[in-house]
């Protein structure tokens, strides 16, 4: 597992990277725009964005499939993008790569499907052999060894992709839309392994997704792209409970639907009307009928949710409270004081 470099391995550095593609002499794409990241080793590091936005190129910038039009990556302090033939071949050892069709040999046994990346570096035949059932046991496949990949169900192919990535005990995986063919429980558990590899094994993971639910229950930090460029970046619970940029929210939206019907806040107008985030200890507080008892205002509870977002607790409540003006005021310093968040719902 150990390398030349001191230091935890795994880290990622993107500095103002920039990728375009030209198909044709007329025709120039910009799929990167000056793309500032860093990864810290042994962490697990979403990137989120539409369809088009970039994230695939992104990530094979990484393990140097495509090289930066300007700018540089840096994976451990390589630069992957001055590197050629045997040089780049040795440096793309350190990462594994999961995709979301699976990529495997359907007509191939799983275990040499596994064994597959050893082999071509020469491995011997029982050895990659033996190393294969290893990370099929860590994957909970090894009662599937000997069946052929196509036999398999999304899931379990996923988890083959899974093992034949960490064949070769790579310091970084790379996982382009990983769970997006498969159901939402099957996701949960490829996200649970996930975090496993991350937790036993220390390996840097970059997971690209445009699904926001796969950055929650995975990510410790996560990036926003649009057009080509990081919108916003930060750790996925002060991403969720602050989100600035506006497709950010939309993201955020997806896991915690924000606001109210438009007919209902304009039926009761945006004043008292109030959208509160709590989290943790906070979900608890009897703070309702605190404003009630407290400070004689009347309280209509009008949406209240709640989620985990990592081993946080994330609720959402929308109220509406009536009253005389200086004990609404005196009623809104108090919750300010309790929840995370607060801010007036609008139409
Ligand atoms: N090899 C290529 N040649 C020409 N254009 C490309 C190439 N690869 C990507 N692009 C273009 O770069 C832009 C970003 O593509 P990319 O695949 O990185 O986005 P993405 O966010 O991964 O989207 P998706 O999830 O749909 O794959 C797109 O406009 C795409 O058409």
């Amino acid at each position: 597992m150990s390398g030349s470099q001191a230091g935890p391995e795994g880290g990622i550095v993107f500095e103002g990277v920039s990728k375009s593609f030209s198909p044709d002499r007329r025709t120039t794409t910009s799929a990167l725009r000056d793309v500032q990241l860093e990864v810290p080793p042994g962490t697990v590091f979403g990137v989120i964005g539409y369809s088009g936005a970039g994230k695939s190129t992104l990530i094979r910038l990484v393990n140097g499939l495509e090289r930066p039009s300007s700018g540089r990556v840096l994976v451990d302090g390589v630069d992957m993008g001055a590197l050629r033939g045997r040089q780049l071949r040795t440096a793309q050892k350190r990462t594994g790569m999961i995709f979301q069709q699976f990529n495997l040999l359907d007509t191939v046994r799983v275990r040499d499907n596994v064994a597959m990346p050893l082999r071509l570096d020469g491995v011997k035949a029982d050895q990659a052999r033996a190393r294969a059932e290893e990370v099929l046991d860590f994957v909970g496949l090894s009662g599937k060894a000997g069946s052929f990949a196509g036999e398999l169900s999304g899931g379990q192919k996923q988890r083959v992709g899974i093992a034949r990535a960490l064949v070769r005990n790579p310091r970084i995986l790379l996982s382009d839309e990983a769970t997006s063919a498969l159901d939402p429980t099957t996701t949960a558990q490829i996200i649970e392994l996930l975090r496993n590899v991350n937790r036993e094994y220390g390996t840097t993971v970059l997971v690209v997704t445009h699904e926001m639910d796969v950055i929650k229950d995975l990510a410790d930090q996560v990036a926003v792209m649009a057009d080509g460029e990081i919108v916003e970046q930060g750790p996925v619970l002060d991403t969720f409970l602050r989100p600035r940029s506006p497709i950010t929210r939309d993201f955020v939206t997806t896991v915690v639907p924000q606001g109210l019907p438009a007919r209902v806040v304009e039926h009761l107008g945006s004043e008292g009307l109030w959208r509160m985030l709590l989290v943790d200890d906070e979900v608890t507080q009897p703070l309702l009928s605190d404003l009630i008892t407290g400070f004689g205002v009347a309280v209509n509870m009008l949406h209240a949710d709640m989620t985990s977002i990592q081993e946080h607790t994330v609720g959402q409540m929308i109220v509406k409270v009536t009253g005389p003006a200086e004990k609404v005021a005196a009623a809104r310093a108090y919750l300010a004081e309790r929840v995370v968040q607060i801010e007036e719902v609008h139409a």
